[in-house]
This record gives C-alpha cells, sequence and structure tokens, in this order.
C-alpha cells in the first residue's frame, strides 16, 4: 500500500516524562477506513499516544504522518482542521452550554466555519448521535451515556477522517454498551477511520479489525484480535494471567 493508503502512519514516537518513559520507539499504522483497538494496563501510556497523535503533547522524537502528509510538527488546531478528531475518557463539554451550543462550537471550530454555517453539521452530528430530544439540556445536566454521546458528537461536528476514541465505554450499562457500539459501527460504515482505546473488550473487540497492545510505553503486541487475546505475553501483561507451563504444572 502506499503512504497515503493509510490515514495514520506513526514511526519511531518516543514520549518521556522526567525519568517515565510513556512511549518507546512506537510504531503502527492504520490503513484508511480500518478499525483499530489499543489495549494495555492502567498508565501504559494509551492516552499519552493519543496527545502525541492529536498534537496536544510533542514528541520527544518519532514522526507522525496522516494519510501521506507528514504533520509531526503541525499543532493540534491544524491537525483537527485536517481530520483528527478524539473523544476524551472524562467527558470534557462546556457545562454551563446546552448540547447543541456544545456540538455547535465544534462545528464552526473544527470546519473553520461561521456559526451560520456550522449548523447543519451540528444539527446532524445531533441527530447521529441520538441527542435530538437533549439538544437544548445543559451539558452538565446530562446523563454519562447522554455525556459520552455528546462526545462522540462533538467530534463528529468537526468532519473527522480519523477518530480518536478514549474509553468510551467505561460506566456505561451493558444496553447502553451495545448502543454505543451500533452508533460506532456506523460512524465506521461512513468512512471514518477509527482508533479506539478501550478496557471493555467484549465491545472493542466487535468492533475492530486489529488491536494492538501497550506495556510500559512499549508496544508489545499487534494484530488480529483472536491472535492477540491468545497470545501469553498479552494475557499475562494485560489481564494479569499466568499463562506459563509451570501455572499449570
Ligand atoms: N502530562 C503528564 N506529565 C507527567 N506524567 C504524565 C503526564 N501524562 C501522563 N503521565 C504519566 O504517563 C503514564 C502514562 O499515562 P497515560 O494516561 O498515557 O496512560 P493510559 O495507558 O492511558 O492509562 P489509563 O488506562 O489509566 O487511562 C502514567 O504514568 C501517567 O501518570
Amino acid at each position: 500500500m502506499t503512504d497515503s493508503a493509510y490515514a495514520l502512519s506513526a514511526d519511531g514516537l518516543c514520549k518521556s516524562f522526567g525519568a517515565v518513559k510513556v512511549a518507546q520507539d512506537v510504531s503502527f499504522r492504520v490503513a484508511t477506513g480500518d478499525a483499530l483497538g489499543i489495549i494495555g494496563p492502567n498508565g501504559a501510556g494509551k492516552t499519552t499516544l493519543f496527545n502525541l497523535i492529536t498534537g496536544t503533547l510533542k514528541a520527544d522524537s518519532g514522526t507522525i504522518s496522516l494519510y501521506g502528509k507528514d504533520i509531526t510538527s503541525i499543532d493540534a488546531r491544524s491537525r483537527c482542521h485536517m481530520g483528527v478528531a478524539r473523544s476524551f475518557q472524562v467527558p470534557q463539554p462546556f457545562s454551563g452550554l446546552t448540547a447543541y451550543e456544545n456540538v455547535l462550537i465544534a462545528a464552526a471550530f473544527g470546519r473553520q466555519v461561521s456559526e451560520h454555517a456550522a449548523r447543519p453539521h451540528a444539527a446532524e452530528a445531533i441527530d447521529r448521535c441520538g441527542l435530538g430530544p437533549k439538544s437544548d439540556v445543559i451539558a452538565g445536566g446530562l446523563t454519562l451515556l447522554d455525556r459520552k454521546r455528546l462526545e462522540l458528537a462533538r467530534a463528529l461536528a468537526t468532519g473527522p477522517r480519523l477518530l480518536l476514541l478514549d474509553e468510551i465505554a467505561g460506566g456505561l450499562t451493558e444496553a447502553e454498551c451495545r448502543d454505543l457500539v451500533a452508533l460506532i459501527r456506523e460512524i465506521r460504515a461512513a468512512g471514518v477511520t477509527i482508533i479506539w482505546i478501550e478496557h471493555v473488550l467484549h465491545a472493542l473487540l466487535s468492533v475492530v479489525d486489529s488491536v494492538m497492545v501497550l506495556d510500559f510505553g512499549q508496544l508489545i503486541a499487534q494484530g488480529d484480535p483472536d491472535m492477540i487475546m491468545k497470545n501469553p505475553q498479552v494475557a499475562a501483561i494485560y489481564l494479569g494471567l499466568d499463562t506459563t507451563e509451570e501455572a499449570h504444572g
């Protein structure tokens, strides 16, 4: 595949906070239209990787390309305008504004258009995420599921080509989780490339084409979800299971 066939290419990303290495020579690619899952224990560096991709953090070394274009030295705002959007692990709406106003601001900012021109995009994102009946509700008063939907709606309103989801299923009931998975599938089917960090494995595995595993900032495995979940190193590190012969012996 040519470089531009990849929505995202990361090569040799390194990032440290003082002595703590949170990204250690991380390299991976996501083909356009694919969905990649990222798993790993708490503190493995997953969210940091998102911050490096969105540009809110600068890598110490390594490069990031979006559709074949090197964006390593491009700032976060420009990356957003180029089609990179994210949801946050803890929803971060403007809590005093309505759901619609939150999405409208995202649409105007992400698309670099006037408030007037942003309105149809905001309305579409609100509807797509099932927030139509709640559009006039103050964001701070929304339920957890609706705040997660609002996170998605705000990201979608920017018109993303690459959508980064950070633990969006956490804290939801089974039924809410199913709704969210259906919505993410729809977004993906519309051609948006997805990278999804998630601890709720059954939700993640029902959507993604491949999974990569981070531990202490290192990419320790990547590939087909079934193969990854059977990988003894992944079981030992991620699930805390000892799968060695001795453990069974
Ligand atoms: N801005 C920062 N300054 C210093 N240390 C940081 C900063 N951001 C993250 N860290 C540290 O980097 C490590 C990786 O954090 P990160 O949030 O990327 O992990 P994570 O895999 O997303 O974890 P979780 O699953 O708990 O969300 C942690 O030890 C964290 O405390």
